[in-house]
């Protein structure tokens, strides 16, 4: 079972529209509405391919009850930890030609109660999970250090761990030892502590961040694909995207293919870019099934340390 843990979900409103022009009034095309949250959409797309799986959140007020709702068709079980204030909305402005501005809100104030009702619920079910992913923003109220404090939790019952999250809880979270980050590029220059212009930059970083005690590191690079760092080698993975919808959860998605791979390394790769590349053509942040993913499509090479960055967004 893999156990996924969003300290800040949130219910995700995605509106097409044809272009956006700062100060102007848009007609929207479509509105979408998905549960959302990092860790939300691992679980969503590990339930789309049959994995056991279980999406443990804070919920509050009618967003957070929505969420739940919405997972339930999805059959995707949830762990509600109750919070007083709702559960935050974040708005995506998706163009015709799929570009994407996203606007997320902080999220609700938790208490120090809620808090540790949330490190509870982890613990309870670390113990029976093979990996447990923690990611996304903290809301106010939770120490920077949480995701960190849940690696190690999960580590001593035993599962592996996976952090996809920014700033200073991602540099945090590393020194907890997970087993697995998957920082997008300018996540991984915000540990770099500078930015980063080629695929050697990407290596460099990826191996400083392994030697400081982190299992494999696994970057997303949006439209440039993916690099993998593990203890037994390093790879570069590009898919092809025909036609880009919402990049939302790309990244999320991306993670639940590399989870639900069964070989580790180049295979685990080679699924990893086949969700991300799938999850692109789908609306809003909806997440891929099993047959809208193409791992033959990907193809997966040694990294070119002289392939430049530039066009991807840090
Ligand atoms: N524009 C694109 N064209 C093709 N593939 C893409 C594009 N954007 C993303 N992808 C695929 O999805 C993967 C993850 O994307 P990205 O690097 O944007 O993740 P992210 O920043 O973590 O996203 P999010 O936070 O929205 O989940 C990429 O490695 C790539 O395989
Ligand atoms: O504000 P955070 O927690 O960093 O990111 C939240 C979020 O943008 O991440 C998901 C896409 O990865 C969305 O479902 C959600 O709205």
């Amino acid at each position: 079972m893999i156990v996924t843990v969003t300290p800040n979900p949130s219910l995700d409103r995605t509106v097409q529209i044809d272009r956006l022009t700062a100060g102007s009034v848009h007609r929207a095309r479509r509105v979408h509405l998905d549960p959302g949250g990092k860790g939300v959409n691992v679980a969503r797309a590990l339930a789309a391919a049959g994995v056991p799986t279980l999406a443990l959140l804070p919920s509050g007020g009618p967003e957070g009850a929505r969420i739940a709702e919405l997972l339930a068709p999805e059959a995707v079980p949830v762990v509600e930890v109750p919070v007083s204030a709702p559960t935050r909305s974040n708005l995506a402005v998706v163009e015709s030609d799929g570009t994407t501005s996203k606007f997320n809100e902080p999220g609700p104030e938790l208490t120090a109660a809620e808090v540790a009702a949330l490190e509870s619920a982890v613990a309870d079910r670390a113990g029976r999970a093979g990996w447990l992913v923690t990611s996304g923003s903290l809301p106010e109220g939770c120490p920077e250090d949480l995701h960190a404090r849940i690696v190690r939790a999960a580590r001593a019952a035993g599962a592996g761990v996976a952090v996809d999250t920014s700033g200073r809880p991602l540099e945090l979270a590393c020194r907890a030892a997970p087993d697995l980050v998957k920082p997008n590029l300018a996540e991984l220059a915000g540990l770099a502590g500078g930015p980063l212009r080629d695929l050697g930059d990407v290596l460099d970083v990826a191996h400083r961040v392994r030697a400081d005690g982190v299992g494999a590191v696994l970057v997303s690079l949006g439209r440039l694909g993916a690099v993998l760092v593990d203890g037994t080698g390093s790879w570069y993975a590009t898919g092809v995207a025909t036609e880009v919808r919402s990049t939302v959860g790309a990244g999320d998605a991306m993670l639940a293919g590399f989870l639900r791979a069964s070989d580790p390394g180049e295979a685990a790769l080679r699924s990893a870019v086949a969700y991300g590349t799938a999850a692109v053509r789908l609306a809003g942040s909806r997440m891929p099934g099993p047959d809208d993913v193409h791992p033959q499509r990907v193809r997966v090479d040694a990294v070119d340390r002289t392939v430049s960055l530039s066009g991807v967004a840090a």
